[in-house]
């Protein structure tokens, strides 16, 4: 290991992420009601401008008046570059109460964009003289905040976590892509040579390397790394796969922009028992090895050795973590 330390990251579940618009507050008891880790009130892209103030009032009469449980409560606010920004963190943190966990970041560019944010938030909270401190989420969905990802994820200690906003990523990106997330029909490689019949076209995800470069940022700093919106909420098979390759590049969890991907992603991020058990194996048989003096044997005809403890220990922490807080 490096002799840098990296923080753990925030010990809560994260699996799924309910997203609800602040201009629908008939939905927010059902919000409170689901079986969401976090809920996100959100004030940005799924409010209208016109609706913006009203938006507003709604999320904060819901964080006094709605009973959230054990849920993570965060309210997405407007980006830097509105004039709605301000006044969404200043009434936020003067009139919404203290059930409020989180602030989340839409279009974080820079490390300055979340210090001018923390800035607000300490004098808000200061003069309130608020004592449960406010954290933040912000999402990595633009060419500038990709390339800014390693100064963004040390540029506030209230940073719990990064998502992918994967529309607005293609927009910055010039991508020719319409739809939230997903699979690109045009995006792969043409198998074969000129000439040849039956050539096979074999797809790759557009989203992989921003994806991997956010996931390397957060664990290298001890913040959780979530995988962003998939729009069709009509296929859950297709939901199924982006969550499960989300979580094997190391993900802690998903959006859910409909109520029923909160039981998907759930699934998903939730270590399956067969999973468990195999981590479980792994550690009683390093454990054995150990006890022989040895670091490396084989197990099921495969290699282990020490690295194989890490590696379970991870699946067997996601476990205990969420059997405990479920
Ligand atoms: C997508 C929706 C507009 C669909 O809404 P609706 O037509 O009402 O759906 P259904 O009729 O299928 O709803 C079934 C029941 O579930 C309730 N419902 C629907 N949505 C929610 C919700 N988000 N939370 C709680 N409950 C919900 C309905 O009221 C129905 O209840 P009942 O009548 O009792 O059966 C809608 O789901 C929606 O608005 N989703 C969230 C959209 C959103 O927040 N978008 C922003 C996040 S994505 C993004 O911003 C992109 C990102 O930044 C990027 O750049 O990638
Ligand atoms: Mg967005």
């Amino acid at each position: 290991m490096s002799f840098t330390d990296i923080p753990a990251p925030p010990a809560r579940p994260n699996r799924s992420q309910l997203f609800v618009p602040g201009s629908r507050p008939e939905i927010f008891e059902k919000a409170a009601k689901s079986a969401a880790d976090v809920i996100n009130l959100d004030l940005e892209d799924s409010v209208s401008p016109a609706e913006k103030p009203k938006a507003r009032a709604n999320v904060i009469a819901a964080l006094n008046d709605i009973d959230w449980g054990t849920k993570t409560v965060s309210v997405r606010i407007n980006g830097l570059d509105t004039h709605f920004c301000y006044r969404d963190v200043v009434d936020l943190i003067e009139k919404g109460g203290d059930r409020l966990d989180l602030i989340m970041i839409p279009k974080a560019g820079t490390g300055a964009d979340l210090y001018a944010i923390d800035m607000l938030v300490t004098q808000a909270e200061n003069a309130m003289g608020r004592t449960k401190r406010i954290g933040f989420e912000i999402i990595m969905e633009t060419a500038l905040g990709l390339t800014n990802m390693k100064e963004m994820v040390q540029a506030t200690k209230r940073l719990q976590s990064v998502h992918f906003g994967v529309a607005d990523y293609a927009a910055s990106m010039g991508m020719a892509v319409t739809g939230i997330g997903g699979t690109q029909e045009h995006y792969g490689m043409l198998l074969g040579a000129a000439g040849d019949t039956d050539r096979a076209f074999h797809m790759n995800d557009p989203w992989h390397y921003p994806l991997v470069q956010m996931v390397a940022a957060c664990r290298a700093h001890g913040v959780l790394p979530i995988d962003g919106p998939f729009g069709d909420f009509s296929d859950d098979d297709a939901y199924r796969a982006q969550a499960r390759r989300a979580q094997t590049l190391g993900c802690a969890g998903k959006w859910a922009i409909h109520p029923k991907q909160v039981a998907l992603a759930n699934e998903i991020f939730t270590p399956s028992e067969a999973l468990v058990g195999q981590a479980r194996r792994i550690l009683a048989a390093m454990e054995e090895a150990r006890e022989k003096g040895m670091g490396a044997v084989t197990l099921d005809g495969k290699l282990i050795d020490l690295a194989s403890i890490r590696q379970a220990e991870v699946i067997i922490r996601q476990a205990d973590m969420i059997a405990g807080t479920a």
